[in-house]
């Protein structure tokens, strides 16, 4: 399997040298060239798989054997010894027609741990066998950060810094990040929104001497091993489910930069016969926009209860748009242009038919969130974290009679307890949560400002 750039200006690579690319260097996202299909027989085999063996047996088709076997299957094992639960992201049934996926039983509560515990491993293997220097530099409106330090907090070869929002993310996402002391951390707390954050990055990864000369590497889901690590999990609930081969099973996911939805589309395409996947937003709702309009316009952004969603530029919005064009990579490039001048790509008639086809999407208000969780709480005695119960609204909307849902819990509620509060609903704390309002918190708060931002790197990685 070679990998190829949305943007057409890469030559193709292998699966390592992707990984360590993470951005494109022409500006675009990797891609696989061809997007290898699962058979119906061979889904139905992989019913009886553990996760890991799923993981190992998706991955077998993308990796080209770089890495042996035997390896990949340490990291992978690894990866999940750390999970509360021992199916890794069990399925929880709440009514006759819906279904939670659990995503949080990693040891940050967000389903960003299910890649990133993965890409740990995965770097420090890269950083052993290949001797690269691995200075990963990611941006976060506050569950990747946390996941991706965790990931690789203390290993060797490797350095961490992760721009967050300062003052836009939990108290808990702030304290999972900044409470851990190892040498090989940065947290820069940048006066912003996650958008100024991910511009910041970007700009420094388009940067071709400053990334080659600093080893930058990407932890966000710009890298295209997170996007695949992330369909494990869609073939592993929908396999789960008896008979979801006769029946029409929708997906609903709480949404911000496009990643874990675009894992959905991969899976899709790859022949799991999902029937809708249903994109959750908030207020921000830059996607749910597009999906109705076909007009992709940033907006201005809004502090919600949902705050990992408050995103208005999706960066993985490229790699569907890719695909909307026919894996054309001029006509892609055409409308990424087009969007950096005029601020704005619009889609119509057939194209925006098949963006219909591909999803359904709702930008749930905040009151409707506090609403949802309120809702099922009483009625199911089930805690929703804010962008779960977003995912279960859009389910709700979108679910059609006789339909069975899958929505994904992205996170644990402990980590948002600020918007818990507000449904008047008091929760006791696991206690690896609990533990860290006693520890102290390390971290640098910087302006919204490209060079003293490059400043602190530069000192962090030399
Ligand atoms: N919601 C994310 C934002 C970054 O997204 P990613 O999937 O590209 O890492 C977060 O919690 O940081």
């Amino acid at each position: 399997m070679e990998y190829i750039s949305t943007r057409g200006n890469v030559k193709a690579k292998g699966f390592i040298d992707t990984v360590l690319m993470g951005l494109a260097d022409d500006g675009g996202l990797m891609v696989p060239f061809q997007i290898p299909v699962i058979s119906p027989e061979k889904l139905a085999e992989w019913r009886s798989l553990s996760f890991q063996e799923l993981f190992l047996e998706i991955f077998s088709y993308y990796t080209n054997d770089e890495i042996p076997y035997d390896a990949l299957k340490e990291m992978v094992y690894t990866s999940y010894s750390n999970f509360r639960a021992p199916e890794v992201t069990p399925l929880h049934k709440v009514n006759n027609s819906l279904y939670v996926l659990e995503l949080f039983h990693g040891p940050t509560f967000a389903f960003k741990d299910v890649a990133l515990q993965f890409m740990g491993e995965l770097y420090s293997y890269i950083a052993k066998v290949r001797g690269e220097i691995i200075h990963i530099l990611g941006a976060t409106s506050g569950d990747t950060g946390a996941a991706a330090i965790q990931g690789v907090r203390g290993k060797e070869g490797i350095k961490i810094c992760i721009l967050h929002p300062h003052g836009k993310v939990s108290k808990v996402q702030e304290l999972q990040m900044t409470t851990v002391d190892d040498s090989n951390v940065l947290n820069l707390s940048v006066e912003g929104n996650f958008d100024d954050c991910q511009k910041v990055i970007k700009e420094l990864f388009a940067d071709l001497d400053f990334k080659g000369k600093y080893h930058l590497r990407a932890i966000n889901s710009i890298n295209f091993v997170r996007i695949l690590a992330q369909t494990v999990y869609y073939f592993y609930a929908y396999l789960q489910i008896e008979g979801s081969d006769e029946k029409k099973i929708n997906i609903s996911v709480p949404s911000g930069n496009f990643g874990n939805i675009f894992s959905g589309y991969l899976a899709k395409k790859m022949g799991l016969p999902v029937n809708k996947l249903i994109i959750a937003t908030n207020e921000n709702n830059i996607l749910e926009r597009f999906v109705n309009t076909g007009e992709y316009k940033p907006g201005s952004f809004t502090s919600t209860y949902s705050p990992s969603m408050d995103i208005q530029v999706a960066s993985n919005f490229e790699r569907y748009l890719y695909y909307l064009v026919g894996e054309d990579a001029e006509k892609l490039s055409a409308y990424m242009s087009k969007l950096q001048t005029e601020g704005k790509i619009t889609i119509a008639g057939e194209a925006l038919q098949q963006v219909q086809a591909d999803f359904a999407a709702l930008g749930v208000k905040n009151q409707q969130c506090l609403d949802t969780i309120g809702k099922y709480n009483e009625e199911y005695d089930y805690l929703l974290d804010p962008h779960t119960a977003c995912g279960i609204a859009a389910y709700e909307q979108f679910n059609g009679a006789g339909e069975t849902a899958i929505t994904f819990a992205t996170a644990h509620p402990a980590k948002f307890d600020e918007s818990i509060a507000l449904v008047g609903i008091k929760q006791e704390f696991p206690e690896q949560i609990a533990a860290l309002f006693s520890l102290p918190q390390h971290q640098t708060v910087v302006e919204h400002d490209k060079d003293v931002i490059v400043r602190e790197l530069q000192a962090f990685y030399e």
